[in-house]
């Protein structure tokens, strides 16, 4: 099956289609004609090294930025003019590479606030979601991520790997369809990077997961496919082995560790 059939072979549209997305700041082509489709329930890793365009693909995907041309579906729709807010709505979920988590306040209320603040359309129509669903909700989150025990704790006093949880906790909030982490792994320590993975291997396949990350092994062990970009172009897609044993890539990204290999 190639690329473009994931998820159109039951008949369903995918859950994200890319199409020539091209993106300039002035001169500057940050991304260059790229082409991506992302099928339901798969687990999608784009890497590149630093300035590849991977920061701005995602920006584009999530609405902060508009392309220069391209277009952009999520489920079968184009969303290419909507704001980010209105593509949330449609069920893409997302975290931030700058942390957004208020840490004077307790993990529980942060993730109580993910939900407070769903989309409103979801909210109109279960109206009757009440504090005690949304707490046992929190608890759920809290428990998918392995931060259970920390509930009452100050986010402020979590370690750095515990926070980038809690802020996948907080993505799932507002149920996403299609969840895009943003260099979840930025910053971590080795254990917590296994953490992290461990916590992303075992995510319900419910959840279409496009995973934007400089950390390579996490890339390519949640990663079934794999997107390499390079200035701004989409240099090679394939399962994580013929990545790994590509020589381009080892040329512009893995560097002399993985030319052996
Ligand atoms: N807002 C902006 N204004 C001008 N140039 C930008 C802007 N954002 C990104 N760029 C440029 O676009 C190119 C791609 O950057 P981008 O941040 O998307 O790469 P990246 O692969 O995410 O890199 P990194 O791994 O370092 O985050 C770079 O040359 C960058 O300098």
């Amino acid at each position: 099956m190639t690329a473009d059939d994931q998820g159109a072979a039951d008949g369903e549209a995918p859950a994200l289609r890319v199409r020539g997305l091209t993106k300039d700041f002035g001169g500057i082509r940050a991304v260059a004609d790229v082409d991506l489709v992302v099928g339901h329930g798969e687990r999608v890793s784009v890497i590149g090294p630093n300035g590849a365009g991977k920061s701005t693909l995602f920006n584009l995907v999530a609405g902060a930025h508009s392309p220069t041309h391209g277009q952009i579906e999520l489920f079968g729709e184009d969303v290419t003019r909507l704001p980010s807010r209105r593509r949330a709505h449609r069920g893409l979920g997302r975290t931030f590479q700058t942390s957004r988590l208020f840490t004077e306040m307790s993990v529980a209320d942060n993730i109580y606030l993910s939900l407070v603040g769903r989309p409103r359309a979801v909210n109109r129509l279960r109206p009757v979601i009440t504090d005690r669903v949304r707490e046992q909700r929190v608890h759920e989150l809290a428990d998918l991520v392995g931060l259970d025990g920390t509930l009452a704790t100050r986010v402020g006093e979590l370690s750095h790997g515990e926070q980038r949880q809690l802020e996948v906790a907080m993505a799932l909030g507002s149920d996403p369809r299609l969840l895009m982490l943003d260099e979840p792994a930025a910053g971590l320590s080795p254990s917590e990077r296994s953490q992290l993975t461990e916590l992303l291997l075992g995510l319900d396949t419910s959840v279409t997961v496009l995973l934007i990350e400089h950390d390579m092994e996490i890339a390519l062990v949640v990663g079934e496919r794999v997107v390499v970009m390079h200035e701004g172009e989409k240099l090679l897609e394939g399962p994580p082995g013929e990545v790994r044993g590509s020589h381009r890539v080892q040329e512009i990204y893995l560097g002399a560790s993985y030319a052996g290999d």
